[in-house]
């Protein structure tokens, strides 16, 4: 089967822009009223002065290397991804391809012990590390959708808030992914694809220290033929909302996020490993009644260097009932844009559709808001 890769158009447009960059380091309630500002104007922001010890980062990175540079067919005893464990190429049931690899790992400790085994050969070593990984981005989480509901004056605002009880909730479905886009423009050798690499990268191989502003500018010399083979902006992740609450992203030092905040334009995010990415998902865009928005967004695979980045996604109990929440309804003027659902419900219909498909439109009400009618 051939399946048709999204690429770059013509019609595309590349803006210089850069995401709101939050200090949480300062006053609380500026910081909350920061971040709601920033959810409902991009869905997307950075935050600096995070609590996630460097450490905790490096180690968990340290062992996303030592996975991805195995060679293929030991990688493949973590697969397939089903959704969990390794995947490569494919995405998803649907038929999305990217030139990505990945592992996506559910956050419960008993299953990332089990999963351990066919990924290390140190199992314990793993597990330790994924797991004092996601004990901080889920506390970095929690922190900041307490802002979000402090920020948003909705009750119960005294910590936790009704965001942050749904991933704290010990059967929370949050899941950590962890996404390697090989380099595509590599030295000219025999290896067959473009997977294979020899040497993973560490913060003291400086080897490439002169290609430092490459992604920034790849992006203004598109070289557009409709088909996925054009080695600088090739498809790593295609465009998708994600479907649960939070997203916490870090990446190394090398670019291909972009952020669509409107049909047809594309803004670069640049990396920054000291930084976390994090953006709103559709779970709280419907719980916030679309104050809050879930915004598109992919990465492109085309540099140089080896990009991998580390998502942990925020995700509530499969039985918890999503609903917009009452505090930001207005009968008859904002009245409820989406139907109650749960996710077990929501993770079925995201499942039965490829990356790009609206998931949200589907629990959409008749109603509009008054607003953006
Ligand atoms: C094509 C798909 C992969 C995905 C499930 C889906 O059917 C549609 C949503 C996709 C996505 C995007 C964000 C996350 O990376 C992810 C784990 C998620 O929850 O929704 C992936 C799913 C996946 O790769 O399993
Ligand atoms: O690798 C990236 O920067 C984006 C990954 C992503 O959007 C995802 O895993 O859902
Ligand atoms: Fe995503």
């Amino acid at each position: 089967m051939v399946v048709a890769t999204q690429v770059p158009t013509q019609s595309e447009k590349v803006k210089e822009m850069e995401l709101p960059i939050i200090d949480l380091s300062i006053e609380r309630s500026k910081v909350s009223n920061l971040i709601v500002q920033a959810c409902e104007e991009f869905g997307f922001f950075k935050v600096i002065n995070h609590c996630v010890p460097e450490f905790v980062i490096k180690t968990m990175e340290a062992e996303s290397w030592g996975f991805f540079s195995k060679p293929g067919s030991e990688k493949q005893r973590a697969g397939p991804a089903n959704p969990c464990g390794y995947g490569s190429k494919t995405i998803g049931f649907n038929g999305d391809v990217g030139e990505v690899e990945y592992l996506l790992l559910s956050t419960n400790f008993q299953s990332i012990s089990q999963r351990s085994k066919t990924i290390s050969n140190d199992p314990i070593k793993f597990r330790c590390a994924v797991s004092s990984y996601i004990e901080e981005v889920r506390g970095l989480a929690c922190e900041i959708l307490d802002l979000m509901a402090e920020g948003l004056g909705v009750p119960h605002t005294t910590p936790p808030s009704v965001f942050s009880s749904l991933i704290r909730d010990v059967d929370n479905d949050s899941l950590l992914r962890l996404n390697h886009y090989p380099p595509l423009i590599k030295d000219r050798d025999t290896s067959p694809s473009p997977f294979h690499h020899t040497h993973a990268p560490s913060s003291t191989n400086n080897l490439h220290h002169h290609h430092h502003h490459h992604n920034y500018h790849h992006h203004h010399n598109h070289n557009n033929n409709n088909n996925n083979n054009n080695i600088n902006n090739r498809i790593g992740f295609g465009e998708h909302t994600d479907p649960q609450i939070l997203t916490i992203l870090r990446s190394n030092d090398v670019g291909g996020l972009q952020i669509s905040p409107e049909d047809g334009v594309w803004v670069p995010v640049s990396p920054d490993p000291n930084t976390f990415c994090v953006n709103v998902g559709d779970v709280l865009q419907a719980m916030t009644n679309g104050r809050f928005v879930s915004v598109r967004h992919r990465a492109l695979a085309n540099s140089n260097k080896p990009r991998m980045s580390m998502a942990y996604f925020g995700a509530p109990p499969l039985h918890s009932r999503i609903t917009p929440l009452p505090e930001l309804l207005i009968p008859g003027f904002r009245p409820a844009l989406y139907m109650p659902f749960t996710w077990a419900e929501y993770k079925k219909a995201a499942y039965s559709l490829r990356l790009s498909d609206s998931r949200l439109d589907l629990f959409r009400t008749q109603e509009r808001d008054v607003e953006t009618a």
